[in-house]
């Protein structure tokens, strides 16, 4: 059997955002040893709130956040205002930027730009311009490499705003692709695409609660489940992609579990 990702499960959201916390640290120490800057993409959901939970918490013995090095990007977007309750930069403002203390510096932070509201295509090529942009300075990129991936798993298996069956996951050109017919509202949207998810040095799904035992099970323990978006970012990720879970989320999943980090 080929390597496989690691399965976390917490007893409750405390545990998991301590160990969370460890992970994305060493995430940032990876990243700043590689390029002086931690590079970093963030879903919605669930997810902001969490991370707040992780990065807030005092300095301890696995070190500080150092913000001000944080490159910040959506690893989906709504094409929605940015004080739009649908977007996801509102929820990630809310729970996570406006309670960073200046003591552990400020992020820089990639939004979607604006003016595009109304042409999702041309808004993922200027999402996808920025990313090149960004991580181009230094390297020849074919694609972006990501110091960490933070996503969420929907009640269906969808990731980003990567959705089963949908034409997107077929996408291998673009770094970042529109969707004007999301079947979870609103319709329109950009997001990574599937190689650019794939590609990260490190991929961390969180998914916690009873309302996500089936489709974790499906995920990780089914055949059909391997052909959802998470189950192919499982694939394509494999040993680099984390799931951190609480015992809600994995009662009766049979994937082989790690204690710790
Ligand atoms: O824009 C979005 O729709 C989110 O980024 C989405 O991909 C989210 O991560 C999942 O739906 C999981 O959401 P929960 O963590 O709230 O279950």
């Amino acid at each position: 059997m080929g390597k496989q990702p690691n399965l976390y499960a917490f007893k409750d959201i405390d545990h998991l955002a301590k160990a969370l916390r460890k992970y994305v640290l060493q995430c940032q120490s990876a990243g700043f040893e590689r390029h002086n800057a931690f590079k970093v993409a963030v879903s919605g959901g669930s997810l902001p709130k969490t991370l707040a939970k992780a990065l807030l918490a005092p300095s301890d013995e696995n070190g500080s956040v150092d913000f001000s090095k944080w490159e910040i990007f959506f690893a989906d977007e709504r094409a929605v205002p940015l004080d739009h309750d649908d977007s996801n930069y509102k929820l990630l403002k809310e729970e996570l930027l406006d309670k960073i203390p200046s003591s552990l510096g400020k992020p820089t932070v990639h939004t979607i730009d604006l003016q595009y509201l109304d042409d999702v295509q041309e808004m993922a090529d200027q999402y996808q311009d920025v990313l090149m942009k960004s991580f181009a300075a230094k390297d020849s990129v074919k694609i972006p490499i990501f110091d960490l991936l933070l996503l969420g798993c929907g009640p269906d298996g969808h990731t980003c705003s990567l959705f089963p069956n949908h034409e997107i996951l077929r996408e291998s050109d673009a770094w970042v692709a529109s969707v004007e017919d999301s079947p979870k509202p609103p319709p329109k949207r950009i997001t990574l695409t599937l190689p650019v998810v794939t590609h990260g040095v490190k991929i961390a799904f969180v998914a916690t609660g009873d309302g996500k035992r089936k489709i974790l099970s499906d995920i990780l323990d089914t055949e059909e489940g391997r052909s959802l978006p998470c189950g192919l970012v499982n694939e394509g990720g494999a040993e680099r992609v984390s799931w951190f879970t609480d015992n809600g989320a994995v009662e009766g999943v049979g994937f082989p579990r790690r204690g710790s980090l």
